[in-house]
């Protein structure tokens, strides 16, 4: 029953021991991953088993949540408990004005020739009212084509969003990986029209991981460009897959993270722009979460004419998502991370009002 699952999930948390509980997207499964303490593991080289949670900065650690123990409950959309829209949006004009300035200072830089894309976030902070569970909850019923998460941690803090951008996923041999990038409002057409800002801003991120991964894979594929819905959004989103041998998990991550679709390109002056300018500590927003190496039970059938024979074997699933359309819970405030990517020919108040957009998924959620 999910709700013997969740009562699990509540006693975890009331006990102050780190968990995650999440669901894939377009999945009916929610898992959940508790630690029996509360020690703050690290990783060190990803060969190590568990939940990641990395932030932005590479060089501050990436957290595991040791798997101590797993659950998993099936859990069907409940469609009746929709979206609550809010009708007030929490900015100030100072939000604003703040915001539209980072922004002017980034295009400035951009045509000073500094570099080609960069990516400014900003974190609004709001009431909220329900408790994490059924925040959690929410998120399941309204964002069924994301990866929905909550994430605790007694030293570290609560996490929960809903995100629409894979980073890796590594299945056998096969190693893929999306570029997400270029955002509108989503008006009842799944094909809209794209501009040339939003076209160039994704192609970017795709040149960057088909170059980022070159060295340590093999035999790349790339699909066409498609249009894909996350929540009130469409984006632009092109598959990358390819071969990988076993070991080389971490020096990937090391080349991708941070990818142009939350950073800029080059990474190296973009990235310092972000960190002189935006004025606040990215943590775990545009860092990645999800599962490391961790152990999948499969069942298989042998045997073509002789007798068929189903057997059990276990395999490792690597599975990690960018940390989009995410807040933090605390000091009794949700603290909201939203950004967008600006190139030459960005629009500031444009660019503003995608942040507002987005900000609306969590927003919605929470009252
Ligand atoms: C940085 C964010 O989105 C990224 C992912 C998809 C589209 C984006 C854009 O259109 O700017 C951003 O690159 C965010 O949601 O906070």
């Amino acid at each position: 029953m999910f709700s013997d699952f969740l009562k699990k999930i509540e006693e975890q948390y009331h006990n102050n021991l780190p968990f995650v509980v999440y669901r894939k997207p377009e999945d009916n499964e929610v898992k959940a991953v508790f630690q029996h303490n509360d020690h703050t593991h690290k990783v060190v080289d990803y060969a190590e088993t568990g939940f990641v949670l990395s932030p932005f900065e590479s060089s501050d650690a990436a957290i595991l949540i040791y798997p101590d123990e797993t659950y998993s409950s099936t859990y069907r959309v409940n469609v009746e408990e929709k979206t609550l829209k809010l009708k007030n949006t929490p900015y100030s004009d100072k939000d604003e004005e703040f915001h539209i300035q980072l922004i002017k200072k980034g295009i400035q830089a951009i045509k000073k020739g500094d570099f080609k894309k960069v990516v400014l976030s900003r974190v609004l902070q709001t009431t909220y009212k329900a408790p994490p569970v059924t925040i959690f909850q929410r998120l399941l019923n309204n964002y069924s084509a994301a990866f929905c998460y909550l994430w605790y941690h007694p030293k570290i803090g609560l996490w929960l969003g809903a995100t629409p951008e894979t980073l890796i996923k590594i299945e056998n041999d096969t190693l893929t990986t999306n570029s997400l990038a270029g955002t509108q409002l989503f008006t009842g057409d799944l094909n809209p029209h794209w501009g040339q800002k939003e076209k160039e801003e994704q192609q970017l991120v795709t040149d960057y991981i088909v170059e980022a991964i070159s060295g340590a894979v093999s035999a790349i594929q790339i699909s066409d460009v498609r249009c894909i819905k996350a929540g009130n959004l469409m984006h632009l989103k092109t598959k990358v897959t390819s071969k990988i041998v076993s070991g080389k998990l971490n020096e990937i991550i090391s080349k991708i993270h941070p990818t142009p679709a939350v950073c800029g390109m080059p990474k190296r002056p973009s990235k310092a722009f972000i960190l002189k300018n935006e004025n606040y500590h990215r943590e775990y927003y545009t860092g990645f979460l999800g599962e490391l190496n961790m152990k999948k039970e499969r069942n298989r059938t042998v045997g073509k004419n002789t007798e068929h024979k189903a057997y059990r074997f276990l395999k490792k699933t690597t599975e990690l998502y960018v940390n989009l359309r995410c807040m933090q819970l605390k000091d009794n405030a949700a603290h909201i991370y939203v950004g967008g990517g600006i190139t030459k020919d960005s629009i500031p108040e444009k660019e503003w009002e995608e942040t507002v957009n987005k900000s609306r998924t969590m927003l919605d959620i929470i009252t």
